[in-house]
């Protein structure tokens, strides 16, 4: 089995136990950033994998869900921001750059300017990972959408990521804030989806195993946010807020900003008319 990861520290708190080996997974892990791992399940280059919430209702015949597994927030997400030099009602006509690891936020940023913040921008699309966050100094962009570690980087006045940056924007919006001001929603930006051709005791086995790393992790996230302070140089409190204000349980008000989410994304003829279905995951067992 070929199973697909984010690096980012996001998913820390679904694989730890995994990484840890107190879980075992008799899996490939193959690591890419969003935009990449949808790609390659796409291409059925992968079995299973976290993937952009859009990505499933892009093409929700070819998936299953896996149950009782996402990364959402209700409110503030903290990774997924828009760094704006002006109001966002303001950036009308500009530039806007948009992470290109990133499809769901892309989709809701596009979704807040038309409905919320009634403006029609350029999107770019770019890399804003770390490394090019970093070196980006000065260019004509009024606006950009980063996600990730990038993110917490860049909102970090010393982290030498935002040091390299050499800028700071005085309008800085958090997606998940935003869609909870205009929906009054959780958001999921990631869901964990299995290929329906894969044999589904193959999938069963991986979403077994994860949702025990899982619940190890939401038993741990001291340790893991201790993890992630030393691998991003995002300090110890702000990766502990972190994620304090994420969840990786896919509730039912998070199926509920889910499913909002993919509505107004078929309204608006972003994806096409779709449907739910999850993996039958009755005999995965704990
Ligand atoms: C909260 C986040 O969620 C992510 C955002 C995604 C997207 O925009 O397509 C996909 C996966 C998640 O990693 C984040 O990365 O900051």
């Amino acid at each position: 089995m070929r199973v697909g990861r984010i690096p980012y520290i996001n998913c820390y708190p679904v694989y730890g136990g995994v990484d840890r080996g107190l879980v075992p997974l008799d899996a490939t892990l193959i690591d890419g950033v969003p935009t990449t791992l949808n790609r390659m399940m796409a291409q059925g280059a992968l079995d299973v994998s976290v993937v952009s919430a859009v990505e499933y209702a892009r093409d929700s015949e070819r998936y299953l869900l896996l149950p009782e597994l996402a990364i959402s927030c209700d409110g503030p997400v903290r990774s997924v921001m828009l760094f704006s030099n002006v109001p966002a009602e303001e950036l009308g006509g500009q530039r806007v750059l948009v992470s290109r690891s990133s499809m769901t936020s892309v989709h809701l940023l596009e979704l807040l300017f038309e409905h919320v913040w009634k403006a029609a921008p350029e999107f770019v699309p770019g890399n804003a990972e770390a490394d090019a966050v970093a070196a980006q100094a000065s260019d004509d962009i009024a606006a950009r959408l980063v996600i990730g570690d990038a993110a917490l980087m860049l909102q970090s006045a010393d982290h030498p990521v935002a040091q390299g940056h050499g800028r700071s924007y005085p309008y800085v919006y958090d997606l998940g804030a935003e869609w909870k001001r205009w929906t009054g929603l959780p958001f999921v930006f990631a869901v964990w989806v299995a290929q329906r051709n894969t044999p589904v005791e193959d999938s069963l086995k991986v979403h077994a195993a994860l949702i025990r790393s899982r619940d190890w992790g939401l038993q741990h996230l001291d340790e893991l946010s201790a993890q992630a302070s030393r691998n991003t140089g995002v300090s110890l409190r702000e990766c502990r807020e972190y994620f304090a204000g994420l969840d990786w349980r896919l509730t039912m008000p998070d199926l509920e900003g889910l499913t909002e989410f993919l509505r107004r994304l078929e309204l608006a003829g972003r994806v096409p008319k779709g449907k739910l279905a999850f993996l039958p995951s009755a005999q995965a067992g704990r």
